[in-house]
């Protein structure tokens, strides 16, 4: 850990030179004048008591100003290396920790590591950290400088009297008990870190309108408010558990640096007194082991800083090796570009697939051939794999066993970043983005955009059109324009409205060769679902000329699905009927079950 540590500090250092060189500069350049101004206040010291003794009041005054100047000179590059560092931090912190971060998660193709809770966890730890992360390469370096600092004074002291070297185990000290106490503090704070998850979790249920309507109607809101209340007990009470012996000792290494420094002060005047030492050594003496004690807290409290990163730390280095380990896998692969449409389809061959942690698979053994320019439905009850399948189609995961094949190339051959300019998907658990309505429904196709934002422009209005979203357009203060998002300031919309933009958003894409609808009406009324489906099957027959592209849809409406070529009926992950609508009824299988107890609900309404 140390050694990825130091190289970590080393690499956010060497990003703050290059993103920020003047800053940076000036930051490390104030420090090292602190550092002089330092040594030469307490020689500036020296200097106006050894003139003042000997009777030379000029020279003593001229010294004194330039002490006096020296002060104000250390105060000076004090504050304004701390802002200098500060202002870095901010700056390079946000680019390279939140962005790269960003980055990371972003650029691996498949959707493994979000679903993975070791991985959110980490990220979770990282985001809330950058300005610690950052700011510990720094407490690390100017470790390095106090140390430096450190010593230089007691060299001072030395030179006032070989005895006050003893300084340096006092100084130390503080330094030990310190990491004993930051250790019952990791270990007070691990303790209680479940409790304030728990917390945190309640506190978010009670104060959000989703778990808020929840919590009214079940009358659960005392009870929860004595959960979370009683959690953040316990967690407090884990930390004061750590805090208690954490003071102690931080209280017995200052106790043991302070007896050590008053008695050998006094060993300095006693030599000054019986004329071993001159006054202005004794006050030089005096002042440097003064400063020396804030040199040492100062000293404390940047070390802890950079040690105590190390907990922040650790989860930003393996968030790091899980996206280089990516990386250096993806750099191997050698991947075609998806073909310029599809003349035999898409096949799934024995495709077997599991989540981490799953003991049963979601998808099992799944073969079926989807025909080129075809618009398939996929059915089942919940939880029956309905939403890997499509996952697995635009090539979110991996099949475990099997292969999912595109023109009979294995989908995994083929360039991720190709296939997914090629797809088109609209799903249940759709994104919600704060812009404008515009800026919302272009983000599906952000190639669209000309720079004039002509082409962007019609793009847009095709997919309202393809979505059938024009009178809710039409209905919004602004149009187009309208910024969403009342916690912004902007308009709300209600789910079905959300989902309408989403299914613009899926709906820019010009030639896609797979266009997928993941429940994608099931915030929406009936007519609204059949107008969409509608306009839908009519863009599913304009692409598969165009580009012979697959249409997919899962859906629990059989009004929907009846229009599919073809059916694929899931049930516990396996594929156990495929085929059209009618085969299917006469067939009286699985499908036909579902589709009785579907109709028969709806007559009954
Ligand atoms: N991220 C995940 N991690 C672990 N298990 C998952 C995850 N997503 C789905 N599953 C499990 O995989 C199985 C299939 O889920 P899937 O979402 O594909 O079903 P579905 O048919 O789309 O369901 P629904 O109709 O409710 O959307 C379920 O047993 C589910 O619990």
């Amino acid at each position: 850990m140390t050694r990825r540590l130091i190289t970590l500090w080393a690499r956010l250092l060497h990003l703050c030179w290059r993103l920020e060189p003047r800053l940076t500069a000036a930051a490390l350049l104030v420090r090292i004048l602190d550092t002089v101004v330092f040594v030469a206040i307490a020689l500036a010291v020296r200097e106006v008591i050894d003139r003042a003794e000997a009777g030379l009041a000029a020279a003593a005054m001229w010294a004194a100003i330039g002490l006096a100047c020296l002060r104000l000179a250390d105060f000076s590059t004090f504050t304004l290396a701390l802002n200098l560092r500060i202002l870095v931090v901010e700056k390079v912190g946000l680019t390279e920790i939140q962005d790269g971060i960003l980055r990371d998660v972003t650029d691996i193709h498949t959707l493994d590591h979000l679903e993975d809770p070791q991985f959110l966890g980490r990220v979770t730890i990282v985001r809330g950290a950058t300005w610690q992360i950052m700011d510990s390469a720094w407490a690390a370096l100017e470790s390095v400088m106090l140390a430096l600092r450190l010593a230089l004074g007691l060299a001072l002291l030395g030179s006032a009297s070989p005895w006050l070297l003893l300084l340096l185990p006092c100084a130390a000290l503080p330094l030990w008990t310190d990491a004993r106490a930051r250790a019952h503090e990791t270990r007070s704070t691990q303790e209680a870190a479940g409790d304030v998850r728990l917390q945190r979790e309640l506190h978010e249920n009670l104060t959000r309108p989703g778990p808020g309507k929840e919590i009214r109607v079940t009358g659960t809101g005392r009870d929860l408010i004595r959960l979370q209340a009683e959690a953040d007990e316990r967690a407090t009470a884990a930390v004061v558990r750590g805090a208690v012996p954490a003071a102690a000792w931080r209280l017995a290494g200052w106790l043991a640096f302070c007896a050590g420094f008053g008695g050998l002060l006094s060993l300095l005047l006693l030599q000054a007194g019986s004329g071993r030492a001159t006054l202005g050594e004794a006050v030089l003496g005096i002042t440097v082991a003064t400063s020396l004690s804030h040199e040492v807290a100062y000293t404390v409290q940047r070390s802890t800083t950079a040690a105590g990163a190390q907990r922040v730390i650790e989860p930003l280095l393996w968030l790091r090796e899980y996206a280089a380990g990516y990386r250096a896998r993806a750099a191997t692969w050698t991947k075609r570009p998806a073909p310029d449409r599809l003349l035999d389809g898409i096949t799934l061959d024995n495709v077997t697939f599991g989540y981490a942690g799953s003991a049963r698979p979601a998808l099992d053994g799944v073969s079926v051939h989807i025909p080129a320019g075809s618009v398939v439905a996929v059915v089942g009850e919940y939880g029956s794999g309905k939403t890997t399948l499509v996952k697995l189609l635009c090539s979110f995961h991996e099949p475990q066993q099997g292969e999912v094949q595109v023109e009979g190339v294995d989908l995994r051959g083929i360039d991720p970043a190709h296939w997914r300019a090629r797809t088109s998907a609209a799903f249940q658990d759709f994104g919600r983005y704060r812009t404008t309505v515009r800026e919302s429904i272009a983000f599906g196709d952000l190639q669209q955009s000309d720079g004039q934002g002509q082409s962007e422009d019609k793009a847009v209005a095709r997919a309202v059109a393809a979505a059938d979203a024009e009178r809710l357009i039409a209905r919004l203060p602004e149009g187009l324009d309208t910024r969403l998002g009342a916690e912004d300031g902007g308009t709300e919309l209600s789910e079905g409205q959300w989902q309408k933009l989403a299914l613009a958003r899926a709906s820019m894409r010009e030639t896609p060769l797979l266009l997928v609808l993941d429940e994608p009406t099931a915030s929406l009324d009936a007519p609204s679902e059949h107008a969409i489906f509608e306009r839908y099957m009519a863009r599913a027959r304009e692409l598969a000329q165009s580009t012979g592209a697959v249409t997919v849809i899962v859906s629990h409406r059989f009004s929907t699905v009846a229009g599919a070529d073809l059916i694929l009926v899931l049930h516990e992950g396996r594929l156990v009927e495929a085929g059209p609508h009618a085969e299917l009824v006469r067939a009286n299988g699985r499908y036909a079950e579902l589709f009785t107890i579907a109709e028969k609900s709806y007559t009954s309404i």
